[in-house]
């Protein structure tokens, strides 16, 4: 159901008789409701990261809208992958990269998982490599989910924490990071796309999806152990890189900035 609403406004009163009964809004209009938040950060004259995914998809929509409606002037949009950059262009959004503009005043993104300290699993959708490019060179790199997606630990919700590795010999390495994060009950199954393929990212990759049963404990401990692997490009994991997340839920919107617990 499409709902006339100011997205940032959440609030229903089961006293007053006159209101229409309390509204359930869908997992799709949280993510809109947090994706406008976000928008509100966005200043004329900004380089801004755009994400990726069904949330992220509703912060491009959004700046496209206040461009077409002049209210935001000369901003140049970092794309996080070709999707995003079609959706992007298809508004209008002027587009460069990290070559012409190595530092980023602010970039927008969902992710899969939110732990309380605000680290982040990001790549379900596949775009992790660029994603993790472009928010690392972000002044500040604020973060949309709705309340579904926040975890106690990151990565031990028995949902993928995906890894981005090259094709060439691709058993290998999944047997490599299967034997690293077996102690935590993985299991790393190469990602499917289209006709039982495997998945190929923007860059050329595949994705390996590992399944955990436990909470990883030192997360630096275990990025760094992924990342030395040969064969490895990314993962998903992105420890302490967002400065703010924004949170829809049921009861309305919940700022968390880092190092606060607020
Ligand atoms: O990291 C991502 C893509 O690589 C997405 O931001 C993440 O998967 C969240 O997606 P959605 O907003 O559709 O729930």
């Amino acid at each position: 159901m499409a709902l006339a609403y100011d997205p940032l406004f959440i609030s229903s009163s089961a006293m007053d008789v006159a209101s229409p009964p309390p509204m359930i809004l869908t997992q799709d209009e949280l993510k809109r409701i947090a994706a406008y938040k976000a928008v509100e950060f966005v200043e004329s004259g900004m380089v801004l990261g755009l994400g990726t995914g069904s949330t992220a998809k509703h912060a491009v929509d959004r700046i496209g809208e206040l461009l077409r409606q002049g209210k935001l002037e000369n901003i140049v949009g970092i794309p996080t992958s070709k999707k995003t950059q079609e959706q992007a262009l298809s508004l209008g959004i002027p587009l460069s990269d990290l070559d012409a503009h190595p530092v980023i005043d602010l970039s927008i993104d969902g992710a899969d998982e939110v732990d309380p300290y605000l680290n982040l699993v990001k790549g379900r959708g596949g775009s992790l490599l660029r994603e993790k490019m472009i928010e690392g060179a972000s002044k500040k790199f604020v973060v949309i989910v709705d309340e579904s997606k926040m975890v106690k630990h990151i990565g031990g919700s028995k949902l993928a924490l995906p890894v981005e590795i090259v094709p060439f010999c691709w058993k290998f390495t999944a047997e490599k990071l299967r034997n690293l994060l077996e102690g935590y009950g993985c299991e790393a199954n190469l990602r499917l796309g289209e006709k039982e393929k495997p998945f190929v990212t923007d860059n050329g990759n595949y994705i390996v999806d590992m399944y955990l049963e436990e909470d990883m404990g030192d997360l630096g401990v275990v990025s760094d152990s992924i990342l030395r692997l040969p064969g490895v490009v990314e993962h998903g994991m992105f420890l302490d890189m967002a400065s703010t997340v924004i949170i829809a839920g049921e009861h309305g919107v919940k700022i968390k900035n880092k190092h606060t617990s607020t």
